[in-house]
């Protein structure tokens, strides 16, 4: 382990004391010796053994929910077990329901609401913060960063393009980038301020750091003497807070843990035991066994214990870090306040009619505020324990990436059926904020160099998916006996009323003959030791103006001038030490300079005549008030561009149809030509029929004629005849060769036969009706220049010749 201390031996004992569950002891404590300042700060046995814990007075409930192993303790006087009323769940209240108002200017005021309006969200708050660049960074010539801020413009981070030549273009937006220039100071009101008034008010609240080793975790929660954290810084904050709420009064728990090689370690105990987890009563409530939980009075306390703590840390020499955290580190505090004055009022305690006094609002708020500093992710170092710190704190990081992705889908409705908090202590530990029951403000620091880009590009990925995780904090304020604020109110009272009845009775005592000085004196010791444990149960509970008085440490007094001149030198420090002080001193002032600048340019330029700026600002808005009356009109009309997108897509219609309409019209042209051709063609055809069916009705003339004369018809008639048979002659028909179509073209003179042959009786007994039975169909046949008429079988034997022959 890096430098944490061997465990110093020290003797807890158990205390069996039968006065009661809590006891105040004077004696100094040896294990912490500031706590010797301040004794009756923290619970401790009455016989003097050295007790920090405060969970000496806490019930076993009490104890499970807080996280405190009963091993060690005294025995607690059971209590009679009261109603518990139900959890009273307050939903976030508005921004505008907030009775915190910031006093300052106008910019100032705006500056309050937003900031107090990030943390509002039910989303995650994420920060982003570049940290300067150290002078090993810091290169002639070269850009000192590689991110670019944008002044006008907080939320918003892009990589430098001249720095690294880069292509990347992608702008991230966060709730707030802090950069290079920007103080803790402004780290705290961006990130934190809320977050902890908001504790106050009975919300959980986590803030924790992320970013790679070196990158600035601890400088931004921890801080340093000249510019404090955000711890320090809350612990101010807190305890102010206290001072400005008299109606209230609050009981403070701190405890301060880390997480080395997957141990969980408790860093106000030098006992060097691990400690363990489990499961709490309540769905998803993890339990820290056998943590020392200590009450605060003073935020000197707070600091005291914090550096106890910071002397138990893992911290170690690596490649990048002179100083760096080789653990994750919980600092916790437990907040519990209730109204001012119910103490008064015991429990169960009656009007002299027999009503039971209420003593007003009885509930309790109970949160827990934690601040982690994570341990950087890294790569491959050059020393081996280094490196298998490394391991842990690489596996513990990347399985909260894995819950904060898982979470991120969850809440964009993605079905994710588990969430690997058990894979890692650290996610475990964090599982009850992380599952919503917080909220939760996450700074997440990155490099200005190029050299570590990827990392911080990784970093810048793991804070925009904790800006897609959703939170469903609730105020707790409730009615809970187990309430340590509760306990002791109660116990008060109890004590009041018994000293009273005591005071009542003294009188008697002393006028009872009997008494005996041995009587007197237990009597009178029983009655110290009660006063005794009455106020250092009343210092415990703070009110407002007791917290002022106590707080000696709040207003930094001014240093004395001899320490004022001859500041305190650590020759212990190394050179290069010192040169990084030295450097990020100068950087500060550098920045304090550039801020005055920034300050003194703004007031130079605020108008010294406020009328003149409202007229100025009045005309703006009459302006912009036009400018709405002209857009909602132009809003009304189609705009320009859907008017043009229809006119261009009914000209384009038209076009199509007109060509349509053209290509129809030439189609209807040819058309018509052609109808005109069909039409002269079917005028000659039709003449040219009827010369044919007058040379059809010369055929049927002279079938007539053969057919009814006794005689062969005359030669004159143009008819050749035979005298044996009466052969049926042979007609002859002149007529140019295209009268009977194109197929004629060959002969000058068609010739009309019937091929067969028959006797004139037979010819004139034939029934001329039947004329079609001996011949069929008459067709039309040109052979060599010669026309005839045939019967059907005959023109199926002539369609076997030559192949001039046609038909038709
Ligand atoms: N915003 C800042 N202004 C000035 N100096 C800074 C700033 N941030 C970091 N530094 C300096 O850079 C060095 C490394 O910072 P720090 O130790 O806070 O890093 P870290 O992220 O906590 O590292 P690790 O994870 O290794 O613990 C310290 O010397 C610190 O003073």
């Amino acid at each position: 382990m890096a430098t944490r201390p061997k465990p110093a031996p020290r003797s807890v004992q158990t205390p069996s004391t039968p006065g009661g569950p809590l006891r105040s002891s004077q004696t100094p404590n040896l294990a912490y010796p500031f706590l010797a300042d301040s004794p009756s700060h923290f619970l401790a046995p009455k016989d003097g053994a050295v007790k920090l814990k405060v969970k000496a007075g806490i019930s076993p409930e009490a104890r499970s929910r807080i996280g405190v192993t009963p091993s060690g303790l005294r025995p607690v006087t059971p209590r009679p077990i009261k109603r518990v009323a139900p959890p009273v769940s307050v939903p976030a209240r508005s921004r505008l329901e907030r009775g915190m108002t910031p006093s300052g200017s106008d910019d100032s005021l705006r500056a309050y609401a937003r900031e107090d309006a990030l943390g509002e969200s039910e989303a995650v708050l994420v920060t982003v913060r570049v940290r300067p660049p150290n002078p090993a960074e810091t290169h002639p010539g070269s850009q000192s960063s590689v991110w670019e801020t944008n002044e006008w413009n907080t939320q918003t981070i892009k990589l430098a393009k001249e720095a690294i030549g880069t292509r990347d273009d992608r702008e991230w937006t966060f709730d707030r980038i802090l950069d290079p220039m920007s103080n803790n100071g402004k780290a705290y009101t961006t990130s934190a301020r809320t977050h902890i008034r908001r504790a106050m008010e009975g919300y959980n609240a986590l803030i924790f750091a992320y970013g790679q080793t070196a990158s600035g975790k601890t400088h931004t929660l921890s801080g340093s003497p000249s510019e404090p954290g955000i711890i320090p810084l809350s612990i101010r904050d807190l305890f102010a807070q206290i001072r400005s709420s008299p109606d209230r009064e609050f009981l403070l728990r701190a405890s301060y843990l880390e997480l080395y090689n997957e141990a969980l370690l408790d860093l106000l105990s030098t006992d060097g035991k691990e400690l363990s987890l489990s499961e709490g009563k309540k769905k998803g409530e993890v339990i820290v066994n056998g943590l020392t939980e200590i009450a605060v009075r003073t935020e000197e306390d707070v600091k005291r214990l914090l550096s106890v703590g910071e002397e138990n840390r893992s911290v170690g020499r690596t490649d990048w870090n002179s100083r760096s955290s080789r653990s994750h580190c919980v600092f916790r505090l437990v907040i519990e306040s209730r109204a001012a004055g119910v103490s008064d009022v015991p429990v169960g305690a009656r009007t002299p009619g027999g009503r039971a006094k209420t003593g007003g609002d009885r509930t309790t708020r109970i949160s827990t505020l934690s601040i982690i500093d994570l341990a950087g992710s890294e790569r491959h170092t050059s020393s081996k324990e280094r490196n298998a710190e490394g391991k842990h704190i690489n596996q513990s990081l990347l399985t909260l990436k894995i819950v904060i992705s898982k979470l991120a889908d969850m809440a964009s409705g993605r079905n994710i059926s588990h969430i690997p908090y058990r894979d890692s202590k650290l996610t475990r530990l964090l599982q009850p904020s992380l599952s919503g029951d917080a909220l939760i403000s996450v700074i997440c620091t990155v490099s200005p160099s190029a050299v570590n880009l990827n990392e911080s590009l990784s970093t810048l990925s793991f804070a925009q998916g904790l800006k897609r995780v959703l939170l469903r904090a609730q105020k707790r304020e409730v009615v809970d006996p187990q309430a340590l604020i509760q306990q002791y109110q109660e116990e008060i009272a109890e004590l009041k009323a018994k000293l009273r009845d005591r005071d009542e009775g003294a009188s008697s005592v002393m006028m009872t003959p009997g008494a005996g000085d041995k009587g007197k004196a237990a009597s009178g010791k029983a009655k110290g030791d009660m006063e005794r444990r009455l106020e250092e149960l009343k210092s415990l509970i703070l009110t407002g103006r007791e917290a002022g008085e106590r707080d000696t440490g709040y207003e930094a007094r001014p240093l004395s001038p001899t320490k004022l001149e001859y500041p305190k030198l650590d020759y212990d420090q190394s050179t290069a030490d010192l040169q990084e002080s030295l450097h990020a001193a100068e950087l500060r002032i550098k920045q304090q300079d550039a801020e005055l600048k920034n300050l003194r340019r703004d007031l130079e330029a605020r108008t010294s005549r406020p009328d003149e700026r409202i007229m100025h600002l009045q005309d703006q808005v009459d302006e912009l008030k036009m400018l709405e009356v002209a857009y909602q009109a132009l809003l009304l009309q189609p705009s320009q561009k859907v008017k043009a997108d229809v006119e261009r897509e009914w000209h384009d219609r038209v076009e199509k149809l007109q060509e349509q309409v053209r290509s129809k019209q030439i189609w209807a042209c040819r058309l018509d030509e052609n109808v005109r051709a069909v039409t002269a063609e079917n005028k000659r055809l039709t003449a040219r029929c009827e010369d044919a069916e007058e040379k059809v009705h010369l055929i049927i003339d002279w079938l007539n004629t053969a057919l009814s004369s006794s005689s062969p018809p005359s030669p004159t008639s143009g008819l050749a005849t035979s005298d044996s048979q009466f052969d049926i002659p042979t007609l002859t028909v002149e007529a140019p060769s295209d009268d009977f179509g194109s197929l004629n073209t060959r002969g000058r003179i068609a010739t009309l036969s019937l091929s067969a042959k028959m006797t004139r009786d037979k010819f004139s007994n034939m029934d001329l009706a039947k004329l079609s039975e001996k011949f069929g169909s008459l067709g039309v046949k040109a052979r060599a220049g010669k026309v005839k008429m045939l019967s059907q079988e005959s023109c199926g034997d002539l369609a076997e010749q030559a192949g001039e022959d046609e038909e038709y």
